[in-house]
């Protein structure tokens, strides 16, 4: 869907792209880095707005330096800051993105309805955009990016000032995108945390060059360990700590228990990690927490977190500050010097 060789991006003072070189499947794949990494040059390059110093790119097999025009009518477009006009509605705004896009009257107004429907924006979308939340601006802009009905659409930072609920909401709306319209989605993002809920793959640069291009599950290894979590109980008010007592008197390995919050679906339960040498460390954790009285809420593998792949990296040698995890990091999981969390 996408191909870049060898594409490098210079400008007087900086390389902005670094002959990077990827190819990128249909789905929902993210495109994570640091702050200046390179995002927006190469989404501006793959649109043919912005010529590439050397290397080629392909975007649905069109040649971004000769075909822009032909990807623009198939690709939808998501910038990064805000870019709407302030005293027009959302409806007119997206219904004249659809003209420009080359749709009919009628069939532009039809799109803009639905699409706006499809962002959640409903009386709202009579109303001047000036008065708009960071949020509703969001929608509108990845409103304008999908009424044309394009085969793949750029999302450059679409999280970008909304709080907490506001970023879920976005990446629930970006998952649909790909689910209900079948539009392939590239979205950037600084933030790892959000790119491994939303993306099937992610593709992370620094400093203009690719680190890594994988699917989220590879990122996401499973790991040795199970987490458990368990309930309290009269006898044992903490159950945490008595399970990682009997546990570690019966000889299996247990890390610390994380704490409150620690980004997992119970955020307010508290796990502890056991290092699981086989089958027999499930029947182990399972006969002792019975034996102990207490309420066994869940034992799972645990997975790697993409953080924590580069947190290893940054470990292991001297590499660029890697993006940013935007989750407190578990106990266990944040060696000294690791990038910020
Ligand atoms: N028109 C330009 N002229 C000169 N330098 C530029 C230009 N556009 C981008 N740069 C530089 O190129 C580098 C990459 O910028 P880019 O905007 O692509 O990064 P990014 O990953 O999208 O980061 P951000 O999310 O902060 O925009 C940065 O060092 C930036 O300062």
């Amino acid at each position: 869907m996408i191909a870049t060789e060898s594409l490098s991006k210079r400008y007087p003072r900086v390389t902005a792209l670094d002959r990077l070189s990827v190819d990128i499947a249909p789905g929902v794949t993210g495109l994570v880095g640091a702050n200046g990494a390179g995002k927006s040059t190469l989404i501006k390059i793959l649109l043919g707005l912005s010529p590439a110093s050397e290397g080629t790119a392909a975007v649905l097999g069109l040649d971004v330096a000769t075909e822009g025009g032909a990807i623009r009518e198939r690709v939808g477009y998501m910038p990064e800051h805000d870019c709407l006009p302030p005293d027009v509605s959302a409806t007119e705004f997206v219904v004249h993105m659809a003209r420009m896009s080359g749709l009919p009257p009628t069939a532009a107004r039809e799109r803009t309805a639905d699409t706006l429907r499809h962002v959640g924006l409903y009386e709202e979308r009579y109303r001047p955009i000036g008065g708009y939340s960071t949020g509703m601006k969001q929608r509108v802009k990845l409103a304008q990016a999908l009424v044309h009905d394009p085969q793949l659409v750029f999302l450059d930072e679409p999280t970008n000032g909304l709080d907490p609920a506001g970023r879920d909401e976005m990446l629930g709306l970006i998952r649909r995108v790909h689910r209900d319209f079948g539009i392939s989605v590239l979205v950037t993002s600084h933030l790892l945390g959000e790119l491994e809920r939303t993306c099937d793959h992610v593709v992370v640069i620094d400093g203009g060059k690719l680190l890594r291009s994988s699917a989220t599950d590879e990122f996401t290894q499973a790991t040795t360990s199970l987490a458990v979590e368990v309930t309290d109980s009269d006898a044992h008010p903490d159950g945490l700590r008595a399970l990682r007592e009997a546990l570690t008197a019966a000889g299996a390995v247990t890390g610390p228990a994380a704490g409150p919050g620690e980004g997992n679906p119970a955020a307010t339960g508290r796990l502890l990690y056991v290092e699981a040498a086989g089958e027999e460390t499930y029947d182990l954790v399972r006969d002792t927490v019975a034996e102990l009285g207490l309420g066994l809420v869940r034992m799972e593998q645990r997975r790697h977190r993409i953080a924590e792949v580069f947190r290893d990296r940054a470990d292991d040698s001297s590499t660029a500050p890697a993006p940013r995890d935007e989750r407190p990091a578990a106990p266990e999981a944040a060696p000294a010097g690791a990038p910020d969390a």
